[in-house]
């Protein structure tokens, strides 16, 4: 790579964004594709590190849908998952406690911890963070089907409330809260809630300022075959046009919703950046070009910086 002329410029450059979200709340949720592979795991950590050095308030939220599906296979217990969404059984209820906030959490937490990072382990049911309701059965349609069918979800739960107060009480003392997703119901009850749809829930009572998806892909893709068809910059409406033409599939669908929700819901900009490239995030928070996908409510006037 030939010397820039300025070798402070990338430095310079980066400043501006330092300052600009300093004591700013950024959401970072890592899939359960980033978690489950300890390299990347690390990876992810050690950026997450970086922010915090920077004064940025991070608040993790994660998955864990792979390292819940090999459980499950372990355990002969049936996979099944219905627009992106795993149906949940009492057992496999049971194996998602020992998955989310057990093993996977524990192992997150210390890789945290490692990087530097003052992380705390909390699931929903902590404090009456998520409170839930069972899911209703309802009507699924999947991309490339005509005909939707009825789906009993079992023992997930549909978000009903957030209380944030254990975070803020957690942040006031500059500890960086892990969320896992599981969440509390009436009568002791315990749900299973899609790990994005909790990330979405949390930015948006929190009123953070971005709200970032780490995963296996560079970003959000045109077509989903191709990795270089990554989308810069997205707004709903495009959003929207994607998911109708059926190029959203799988984990991207609850996703996209969440994605919906936090904005809608007063978060800033949601971005979906690569977990498995090193630095992805941290390129996403710090250059105007950014590495993944920036999605916005409408389009800005104009683009210049609007990546940072
Ligand atoms: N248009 C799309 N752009 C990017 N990814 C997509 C798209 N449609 C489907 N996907 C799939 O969604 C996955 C991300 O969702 P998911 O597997 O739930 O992630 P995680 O659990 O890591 O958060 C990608 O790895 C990709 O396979
Ligand atoms: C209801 C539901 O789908 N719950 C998810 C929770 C974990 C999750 O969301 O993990 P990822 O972010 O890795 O997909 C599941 O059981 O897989």
């Amino acid at each position: 790579m030939p010397l820039s002329p300025d070798p402070y410029a990338a430095l310079r450059n980066a400043a501006k964004y330092v300052k600009q979200f300093r004591s700013k709340t950024f959401v970072v949720k890592l899939g359960g594709a980033v978690l489950s592979d300890p390299r990347t795991r690390k990876t992810a950590c050690e950026q997450i590190a970086l922010l915090w050095a920077f004064s940025i308030r991070p608040v993790v939220v994660h998955g864990g849908g792979p390292e819940l599906d090999a459980l499950c296979d372990a355990l002969h217990l049936p996979i099944e998952k219905a627009a992106g969404r795993r149906i949940t059984s009492a057992p496999v209820l049971d194996a998602a406690k020992m998955v989310l906030a057990g093993k996977l959490h524990t192992d997150l937490l210390a890789d945290l911890q490692a990087a530097g990072v003052p992380a705390v382990g909390l699931s929903g049911v902590d404090a009456g963070l998520i409170k839930a309701r069972r899911r209703p059965p309802v009507m699924v349609t999947e991309p490339g089907e005509t005909q939707g069918r009825m789906v009993d979800y079992g023992l997930v739960g549909d978000i009903e409330s957030v209380d944030t107060r254990v975070v803020e009480h957690l942040r006031s003392a500059d500890y960086v809260p892990v969320i896992a997703p599981l969440s509390g119901g009436q009568d002791g009850a315990v749900y299973n809630t899609n790990a994005d749809t909790v990330a979405a829930a949390i930015a948006a009572a929190l009123h953070a300022e971005k709200l970032f998806f780490l995963v296996e892909v560079p970003g959000l893709l045109k077509d989903v075959s191709d990795p270089s068809s990554v989308i810069s910059l997205a707004t709903l409406s495009d959003l929207a046009s994607l998911e109708a033409e059926g190029k959203l599939t799988g984990g991207m669908r609850p996703k996209a919703h969440a994605m919906r929700h936090a904005l809608v819901g007063g978060v800033g900009s949601v971005h979906l950046v690569s977990g498995k490239q090193s630095d992805a995030l941290l390129e996403e928070v710090f250059t105007n070009e950014g590495s993944g996908t920036m999605v916005v409510r409408e389009h800005p006037v104009k683009h210049g910086g609007a990546k940072g």
